[in-house]
């Protein structure tokens, strides 16, 4: 068991360390610098000791200045080299660190939706930037501190076997026991700091998902309540903090406790050997120097030890989110059959939750450029079906093809160039209006954005806006009405020229006036492609060639709409003939 947790160990920093490779240039003048610094460092208290040694026998001026001279040259050079080695330390870090940023944004966006329904994008930025940070503090400071103070403790002790044996002996043993204890130890902290950054997840993803509902929160009186929650993950963070950190200092005391025995037992001896003439004051004060210079590589390795703690767990989890396999997986096939695409479920089942299926054996054929409207009471699955013919979840069972291929033997981004949806929520993202509407397709020619916005009755909403196609949006979609959003959706998946386009309740939240101008524009715009037309109304059905009825899950009726119509005890007909759309509702 503890080889495999080594192993496990071992292969968790190779897989960091990967990150480093593209910086290696950076990294090897990173450790030259660090090197020139320690030899700095090094030489500064023989300076002194000459200084001193020169001035208590009576030595001549001129060698003092020089001494002195010498000094400060030293002194400004190490001070110099040290910014630049912080300096450096950063860039390094957080270059290898974007990359990884970098990699589990990637990641994040390509993990299927049952993913995601689990987890708060407040979390998601956590993970994703959060534990990043802690493991890019521990690379930038690791790489100056720690290498930096072995290179420095080495060089310390050295030059202390050179000027007095025994003294050194003391310094070594001290050196050894403090390095010792801290590798023993360094795992202490782990598992506490990774119980720290979970709950700050928790903690960002309260705070993300109640700003994000916020309207919701202010209508329905949920301060409140949103504020104890708040403090109850609040007081979580603190308690597990507190913990992490009482665990994660130990290294450091314990090291400050030992450096105080090892300063008196070396000051001690040196007093003696100089008060029996073994040594000069001179290299007393050299003792002393090196003896106080020990305690800054020790402590920051102790410092270390404790950032290694909150990079490891964060390592961890970026690790475990990194290896966390999407379950959809992309298929071979690079693409679709040119124009437009037919569409077939073959006896497809599929449940978000094992324990409750949400679409039982569903059987279809829709011909290409055919229009399928489907309907259904609330909750019975019609939402689910767009979502599994987007591959946006696994289906349990059967096999859906469009343009006769099986979609899971397809390249996801086949599917998405040619099939495009609608939904009933539009997100806006954070650029101009000319983005929002191509999602950043520079390729689209503003001729063709206006000629179909023109269609779709958006023309006008753009033309008020101060900039026109340049008008600045934000994110979140504040800026339109519930109306106009769903125009605008229209009108983005139109520009992308879908070969397959499944409009979710398209006109569900228009006036009478404006569904009847969007009919019409629709209509023409779906002559080119497969339509499927999920409708709360029958109204919009008017032009659709076969209808589908979903009932808690299942298919009641499928058929071509002009026969269910005539047939009289269809279900379709008896909606039309009783006008209750509220059967559907
Ligand atoms: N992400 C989800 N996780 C678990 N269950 C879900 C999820 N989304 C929907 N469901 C459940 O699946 C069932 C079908 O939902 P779906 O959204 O497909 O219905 P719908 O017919 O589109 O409803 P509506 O007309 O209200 O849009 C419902 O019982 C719903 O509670």
């Amino acid at each position: 068991m503890p080889k495999a947790k080594t192993k496990e160990k071992q292969i968790s920093m190779t897989w960091l360390f990967q990150y480093l490779r593209p910086v290696k240039g950076r990294l090897a003048i990173l450790l030259i610098m660090l090197l020139v610094s320690t030899g700095l460092q090094l030489i500064s208290p023989q300076i002194i000791k000459r200084f001193i040694d020169t001035a208590a026998a009576g030595g001549v001026l001129t060698t003092l200045i020089q001494l002195a001279g010498l000094f400060l040259i030293v002194a400004v050079l190490n001070q110099v080299i040290t910014v630049a080695v912080s300096y450096l330390g950063n860039d390094v870090s957080w270059r290898a660190t974007n990359r990884l940023r970098g990699d589990l944004l990637k990641h994040c966006l390509r993990l299927d939706m049952r993913f995601h329904n689990m987890k708060t994008p407040g979390e998601m930025i956590e993970r994703v930037d959060g534990d990043v940070t802690s493991i890019s503090n521990f690379f930038s400071m690791f790489i100056v501190q720690v290498i930096g103070s072995f290179v420095l403790l080495a060089g310390i002790l050295g030059f202390m076997f050179t000027v007095n044996l025994p003294i050194a002996i003391v310094m070594t043993v001290f050196t050894l026991v403090s390095i010792l204890f801290m590798v023993f130890i360094r795992d202490l902290g782990v598992a506490p700091s990774k119980d720290e950054r979970e709950a700050s997840a928790s903690l960002f993803g309260l705070i993300e998902e109640r700003i994000a509902g916020i309207e919701d929160v202010q209508a329905n009186g949920n301060v409140p309540y949103v504020m104890n929650r708040f403090h109850q993950l609040m007081r979580a963070v603190f308690l597990k903090g507190r913990k992490a950190w009482m665990i994660r200092v130990i290294p450091w005391n314990t090291t400050v406790i030992l450096f105080a025995l090892a300063v008196t037992a070396v000051l001690l001896l040196g007093v003696h050997y100089y008060l029996i003439g073994q040594i000069s004051l001179g290299t007393l004060f050299l003792i002393y120097q090196y003896t106080q210079m020990l305690n800054d590589p020790i402590e920051m390795l102790g410092d270390q030890v404790q950032e290694f703690q909150k990079a490891k767990s964060g390592m961890l989890r970026s690790r475990e989110l990194l290896f966390h396999q999407s379950s959809i997986v992309d298929g071979e096939q690079e693409q679709l059959p040119k124009g437009a695409l037919g569409l077939e479920f073959d006896k497809v089942s599929f449940s978000y939750n094992q324990d409750k299926p949400v679409l039982r054996n569903i059987n279809f054929t829709v011909k290409p450029g055919e229009r399928l409207g489907i309907i259904g009471r609330t909750g019975s699955g019609k939402s689910s079906l767009s979502r599994i013919l987007l591959r946006l979840y696994n289906i349990d069972s059967g096999v859906i093809r469009v343009g006769g291929i099986d979609i899971t033997s397809l390249k996801l981004p086949a599917l998405y160039r040619r099939v495009g949806m609608v939904t009933q929520d539009v997100q806006l993202f954070d650029g101009s209006l000319r983005d929002n509407l191509t999602l950043f397709d520079a390729s689209v020619s503003d001729d063709s954005i206006l000629k179909t916005t023109e269609q779709l009755g958006l023309r006008k909403w753009i033309d008020a806006q101060p900039s026109g196609l340049d008008t600045h949006l934000t994110a979140g979609g504040s800026s339109l009405s519930a109306g106009e959003a769903q125009l605008f959706a229209l009108t983005r998946v139109f520009l992308t020229k879908p070969s397959l386009v499944i409009l979710d309740e398209p006109s569900s939240r228009l006036d009478a006036a404006t569904e009847t101008m969007l009919q019409i524009a629709v209509d023409q715009l779906m002559e080119e492609c497969t339509g499927i037309i999920i409708a709360h109304r029958l109204a919009t059905l008017e032009k659709a060639d076969k209808i589908l009825v979903l009932s808690d899950g299942e298919i009641i009726e499928f058929g071509v709409r002009e026969e269910l119509a005539l047939r009289p005890n269809s279900h379709y007909a008896r909606l039309l003939a009783t006008g209750t759309e509220e059967e559907l509702a």
